[in-house]
């Protein structure tokens, strides 16, 4: 959290509403944006980015991108501009760098710094300080780089670069953009050819953008999956970014729709990456009434309006290969399954687990408080439908997706939701309550 944090838990209602309507923007796409305030920092020239995530996981990223010499500032006119320092130009920070909440910022940036020979130690909230680092530490050091880290490989942790990187393969062990993203990162101030192989597609922004920047970057479609090679210490050029809207903010309104009676709303100029659509493939599965619009492609990504109408959904089997297009979004697919008709089974979720909170156990607890009944293993869960009855309160353990979600729940629960701390929604969606209820939502401070 930022200084302007309050720091007492801020407990929030949501009650019954009538039909959402609006056309509403969310915010910039939250990878996208901690990648262009990092590519900005090491590429050569000024990286400008339109549009980026004003969220306090960003504004981290954006804080260690300048405490490593490459300023990163917001102009008056709402433009970021990055300085950036060239693939080898990092310096070690004067201080602690402080990621917060961000899984994605200080993951990314530990692949970043691995390959200069500076020191930079990370730290983080409670709730990032549980999250391991392992799948970052372990493929990292095979380039030469030194951690310290707190018990468990976990934050506070101490990172030395490596002076003489070597290039590194290796075979992401779990499915995580993140995990690939810090060794590509890494392999860019390495000399020779790194590469990644990943045996399950995830979310490729960073082979896209680096693409853009100028990375000499190759992706093969193989037998046992995508091999990304990088060719380590050729300089990027500076680029000027437009990040367009992020659809897992987009997941909130978009179920909020689906499940109030009425609801006909617009959600314009959303990120279409299919590694990103998991959701809406599952929602329209569902039989939810949501058409994409305005079909575009904006700096190198295909955009589009999501116009989504109140449906009556049905409970279907969403298969483990989605979970990586849709990974943030199963919070809030629990809560449109507990207003479908019939039986919604989740499966392929063990990455849940590890996230700001234990989201499968978090959802399930907030499911049951409101009165719905589920089932779950280690990596499944299934949500009996028919409707929440509402009334219960959620301990949202500081994660903002399970926040939102529950929230979204209450527009057309029979009682009210209530979550105990609204607080580190702000790290994704500032101005989640002001956009629900200008849509006609009752989101209010708990009494
Ligand atoms: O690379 C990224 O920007 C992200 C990757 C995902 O994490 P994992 O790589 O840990 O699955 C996702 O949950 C996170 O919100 C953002
Ligand atoms: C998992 C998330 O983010 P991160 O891993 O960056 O904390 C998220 O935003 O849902």
């Amino acid at each position: 959290m930022t200084s302007h944090t309050p720091a007492d838990p801020l407990p929030l209602t949501s009650s019954r509403a009538g039909a959402l309507n609006g056309r509403i923007r969310v915010p910039g796409d939250k990878s996208m944006s901690h990648r262009a305030l990092m590519f900005g920092a090491i590429a050569i020239g000024e990286t400008t980015i339109r549009g980026l995530l004003e969220a306090e996981d960003v504004i981290n990223t954006a804080k260690a991108m300048t405490a490593l010499g490459a300023d990163a500032t917001r102009g008056p006119d709402g433009v970021w501009r990055v300085q950036g320092v060239g693939v080898a130009g990092l310096r070690s920070p004067a201080q602690p760098l402080d990621f917060g909440n961000s899984g994605t910022g200080v993951r990314l940036a530990m692949g970043l710094m691995a390959t200069t020979p500076l020191t930079a130690t990370c730290v983080g909230d409670a709730s990032l300080s549980k999250r391991p680092m392992g799948r970052v530490t372990v493929p990292l050091s095979q380039f030469g780089t030194q951690f310290e880290t707190a018990e468990g490989n976990r934050l506070p942790l101490t990172l030395k670069g490596a002076r003489n990187p070597v290039p590194v393969t290796y075979t992401l062990p779990v499915a995580s953009a993140q995990v690939k993203s810090a060794v590509l990162l890494a392999g860019l101030n390495t000399p020779g050819k790194t590469t990644v192989i990943e045996p399950t597609p995830t979310r490729d922004h960073t082979e896209r953008m680096l693409k853009g920047f100028g990375a000499k970057i190759a992706v093969e479609k193989k037998a046992d999956g995508n091999h990304i090679t990088i060719e380590g210490q050729h300089e990027l050029k500076a680029q000027d970014l437009d990040v367009p809207g992020d659809p897992s903010s987009a997941a909130f309104p978009m179920v909020a729709a689906l499940i109030t009676p009425g609801s006909d709303i617009v959600i314009e100029n959303i990120m279409l990456n299919p590694t990103r659509t998991g959701l809406i493939d599952t929602l329209v599965e569902m039989g939810g009434n949501i058409t994409i619009e305005n079909r575009r492609l904006a700096g190198g990504e295909e955009v589009g309006d999501l116009h989504v109408k109140h449906s009556q959904l049905k409970g279907i089997t969403v298969p483990a290969a989605r979970a990586p297009s849709m990974i943030d979004e199963y919070p809030v697919l629990s809560v449109a399954a507990s207003f479908a008709n019939g039986v919604t089974r989740m499966e392929g979720l063990e990455e849940l687990r590890v996230k700001e909170s234990d989201r499968l156990a978090a959802v399930e607890a907030g499911l049951h408080a409101n009165g719905v009944t589920t089932r779950s293993g280690h990596d499944w869960l299934e949500v009996d439908g028919g409707g929440a009855r509402g009334g219960g309160t959620v301990v949202t353990h500081m994660d903002h997706r399970i926040a939102m979600s529950f929230l979204v729940m209450g527009l057309a629960s029979a009682e009210a939701t209530k979550v105990d701390d609204s607080r580190f929604i702000a790290t994704s969606f500032p101005d989640f309550t002001g956009l629900m209820n200008g849509m006609g939502a009752r989101l209010k401070p708990a009494a």
